[in-house]
């Protein structure tokens, strides 16, 4: 039988790995599929790069992504150049060309997500995204397969691996922010736009694409809340720890009775807890399904050769479907589309959680009783404190508090007025706290 061609565009960390993760395993591929996948094209604006890569052989290699995207003789185009602008037209050309597309990336289906699922629809081809959530973990998989038989109640995940990496590193090794990133990126974990990773808008692109598949719902990046881990302090870490907790960078979304919240923030998750523990560039999502219960997924969120074992699951996939009809496929958001919801997302100011507040406070009487005060009017109750000795010389003290669980916009209200106490020192931490218990 005929090979399956395909066209890769883009020859970096993850096209790198991808070929060569499928020239190693090409056997054991075969033997699932039934048919050779060929990567007969590839597309880099580097054509060196893909020379070195492809050592001789058979492969055509141009600089023009569309010369592959439009050729006749591919079936199935991989996007992996990233960005959002050539990425979506060369990604519509090729739908519009009847191919079936793959891609990793995940700003640009959390972006264009809708337009590309539309027109892929209406063109009868697939697009497939594994690799674009959590990287090698099978996370796509799970929530348009494996857990169909529920409804899904919330996820919450370490979706992107530099900020792990970045916090397991500051927390165990006491290192400094800058050089860890700059260590993360000479791996190949950071986007080309390291801010994407620490300030939270990669996780903000993933949890999108996974609130899309739980809920079916359409892509709705514009409504996530985000917020990164560059204004996390070395002492909230080590503050967080002595009281039974780690701080994660998660992506959350839940269904609630207003809709669904969406939102991305570090937390504090009780040390007690798997995902709590999970270090370095590993990701971990906890989804929880009405039948189901919770459930937890762990593996390599980035990196050359788990992104590609996820790419590569995908052209598995679509190999296996290329002969069925597209009402025989899985629908791509796991719903059918014409059935997808409506649902809003609500507003941070009405998601409830417990927080941990740092206060830096002048050392004098009565500062607790005004600070417990303001709390009280605002309906917020203590659930744990703690002051921290001052140092020698100085006049400053930590309280820590932990609240039980409030509505942010109550929070919200009460930071400011404490703020306004005359023995306030410095901005108030607030950093969100999820139990993630069943
Ligand atoms: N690096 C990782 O661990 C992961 C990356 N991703 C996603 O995979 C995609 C690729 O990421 P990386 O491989 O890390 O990037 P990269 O920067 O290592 O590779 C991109 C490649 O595309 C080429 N390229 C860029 N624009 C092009 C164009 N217009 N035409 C032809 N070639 C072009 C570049 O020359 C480069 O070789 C991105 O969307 C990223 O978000 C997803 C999961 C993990
Ligand atoms: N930059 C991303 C790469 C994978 O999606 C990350 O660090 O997780
Ligand atoms: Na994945």
């Amino acid at each position: 039988m005929k090979p399956i061609y395909v066209g890769l565009l883009g020859t970096g960390t993850v096209g790198g790995g991808t070929y060569a993760v499928l020239k190693r395993n090409q056997s054991e591929i075969s033997r699932r599929t039934g048919r050779n996948i060929e990567i007969r094209m590839i597309a880099d604006l580097d054509q060196e790069k893909a020379r070195c890569l492809t050592a001789g052989d058979n492969v055509t290699i141009t600089n023009d992504a569309f010369e592959v995207a439009r050729h006749p003789e591919i079936d199935i185009v991989i996007e992996l150049i990233g960005g959002e602008t050539v990425a979506r037209e060369v990604m519509l050309a090729a739908i519009e060309h009847g191919k079936h597309v793959i891609t990793a990336n995940k700003a640009l289906l959390a972006k264009h997500g809708n337009e590309i699922f539309a027109a892929a629809h209406q063109r009868g081809v697939i697009v497939a995204f594994e690799a674009a959530v959590a990287g090698g973990i099978p996370i796509i998989k799970v929530l348009r397969e494996g857990l169909s038989a529920n409804r899904i109640e919330w996820i919450a995940g370490i979706i992107n691996g530099t900020s792990n990496f970045i916090l397991s590193e500051m927390h165990s090794k006491g290192l400094d922010f800058s050089a860890v990133l700059a260590e993360a990126q000479r791996l190949g974990y950071a986007e080309a736009d390291p801010t994407y990773d620490i300030e939270g808008i990669d996780a903000a692109h993933k949890i999108t694409i996974m609130a899309a598949l739980a809920f079916g719902v359409p892509v709705r990046f514009d409504q996530v809340y985000v917020e990164g881990i560059t204004r996390l302090a070395n002492e909230d870490i080590r503050y967080a720890e002595e009281l039974g907790y780690r701080i994660k960078l998660l992506g959350i979304t839940k269904r609630v009775a207003k809709g669904i919240e969406l939102r991305v923030h570090p937390a504090l998750i009780p040390v007690k807890r798997l995902i709590a523990n999970v270090e370095g560039v590993m990701n971990a999502v906890i989804v929880n399904g009405n039948a189901v219960g919770s459930t937890l997924y762990y593996g390599a969120g980035a990196g050359a050769n788990p992104t590609a074992s996820a790419v590569i699951a995908d052209l598995v996939d679509v190999a296996r479907l290329l002969t069925a009809s597209p009402e025989q496929r899985v629908p791509v958001l796991a719903f059918l589309p014409e059935l997808l919801s409506d649902t809003p997302i609500v507003t941070m100011e009405d998601v409830e959680t417990a927080h941990y507040l740092r206060l830096q406070v002048t050392d004098k009487t009565g500062v607790l009783a005004d600070v417990t005060r303001v709390l009280a009017d605002h309906g917020i109750s203590i659930n744990a404190m703690v002051q921290k000795e001052h140092h020698e010389g100085e006049d400053k003290v930590n309280i820590i508090m932990l609240t039980h669980k409030t509505l942010e916009r109550q929070v919200n209200d009460a930071i400011a007025k404490i703020q306004n106490l005359p023995a306030m020192i410095d901005q108030i931490i607030r950093i969100r706290l999820e139990e993630l218990g069943s």
